[in-house]
């Protein structure tokens, strides 16, 4: 049966507020089905639930776009590996799905059926064919060594890791992370750097309330320790064949990501101007300003503007970054990069549109849940 990815949208629209019910029925079913698979899982499932949803909601609204359906489902073959997904596993979790799905349909009919059936054969046969290949040349998963953990507030550091063996990424990817503390629980964190020759990372790390994985990492983590890390995801990228100047507008810990394009803009040896808009509450929480400057002086087309939303007395920039977008002058010809909490991006995505700059030059990895967004938990 080919794809019919009308039938497959109109469906899924239909779970709408069922959503979360959905989502654990669909997990009870797959574990009373195959126990085994439980051990698969973290013990907490509630954001595993979010983050099924998410995906299920990405690929079902990019089924009419090959391109975009085949890059999304190959990163997510290659990233199951490390949970230890095996070609095996798939037809269980397509069985529960479908299950899932008739049990919370309105209307559930043979077309219905076998439009999901057809969805996920394509789904599942682009996942594998990614890990296949993935496995040829890379490990499933990465043990890194903490090489430097700087705290630079009490619920702040920077970490710098080595990997055991290469991890190959881009400027501007992000990795999830496993602590010893937190097995089977992975988090992501964009890269702060652009790849170097001595293979470090770098990630920036906020403690969020109840975070288990950035609690720890922050907290309890120290030079000499292990982490696991994940393949690097993402496609909040330099676009090649782009020669434009560029503003990249950071909100908090999302400077992570932007830091490493303006790096590897850098060390490109390409003279474009880069325009770092740095969003912070406060002066104290500018956590990563000293560095900055240093590739400010280091690189004159480079220039950085923090900008503070909550600190009444300072004299520099003060506002939210999306309204003073509009303070300079057009960034019409721009590629743009944002990075940062969900709503400081969508807010300012939409100033940027209204202040014409063409939504294909605007680039940010908010993938519509908050719960996968890199630096989160
Ligand atoms: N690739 C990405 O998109 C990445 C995103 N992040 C995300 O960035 C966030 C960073 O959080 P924190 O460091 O605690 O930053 P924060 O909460 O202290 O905020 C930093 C900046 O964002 C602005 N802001 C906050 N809420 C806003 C809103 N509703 N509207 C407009 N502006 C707003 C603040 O005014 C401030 O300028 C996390 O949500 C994390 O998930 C982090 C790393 C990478």
């Amino acid at each position: 049966m080919s794809l019919e990815p009308r039938l497959v949208k109109e469906n899924f629209a239909q779970l709408g507020t069922s959503a979360d019910k959905a989502a654990a029925y669909f997990y009870g079913r797959l574990f009373a089905e195959n126990p085994r698979l439980r051990a698969m899982f973290p013990p907490a499932m509630d954001i595993q639930r979010d983050r099924l949803f998410h995906a299920l909601t990405k690929i079902v609204w990019s089924l009419d776009s090959p391109g975009t359906l085949a890059g999304y489902l190959s990163q997510l073959g290659r990233d199951h590996r490390k949970f230890g997904v095996l070609r095996e596993h798939y037809p269980a979790v397509g069985a529960a799905l479908i299950a899932t799905l008739r049990k919370f349909s309105d209307e559930w009919t043979p077309d219905v059926e076998a439009a999901w059936t057809a969805a996920y054969q394509e789904a599942s046969s682009l996942m594998l064919a990614a890990a296949d290949e993935d496995a040829e040349h890379t490990p499933p998963w990465w043990v890194a060594e903490v090489h430097d953990h700087d705290r630079r507030s009490h619920d702040l550091a920077v970490l710098t890791l080595r990997p055991a063996q290469q991890l190959p990424f881009t400027a501007g990817q992000y990795l999830t992370v496993q602590t010893a503390r937190w097995p089977r629980v992975w988090r992501p964190y964009s890269i702060a750097n652009a790849p170097r020759s001595d293979g470090m990372v770098r990630l920036h790390v906020r403690a969020l309330p109840g975070g288990w994985v950035s609690g720890s990492l922050v907290r309890h983590t120290t030079s000499g320790d292990s982490l696991l890390l994940g393949p690097a995801l993402g496609s909040m990228t330099l676009d090649p064949e782009s020669d434009r100047d560029l503003l990249l507008i950071a909100g908090g810990t999302g400077l992570a990501p932007l830091k490493a394009l303006a790096e590897q803009v850098i060390m490109s040896g390409r003279h474009r101007n880069i325009q770092l808009l740095v969003g912070a509450r406060a002066e104290r929480d500018l956590y990563d300003l000293p560095d900055l400057r240093l590739l400010e002086s280091s690189y004159p087309w480079l220039e950085v503007i923090p900008v503070l939303s909550e600190e009444p007395g300072y004299d520099g920039m003060r506002g939210q970054i999306p309204d003073v977008l509009s303070r300079f002058h057009d960034w019409q010809d721009h590629d743009v990069y944002v990075s940062g909490p969900t709503e400081m991006i969508r807010s300012s995505v939409g100033e940027l549109q209204r202040l014409g700059v063409p939504p294909a030059r605007i680039r940010h990895d908010l993938l519509g849940a908050e719960e996968s967004q890199p630096g989160k938990s």
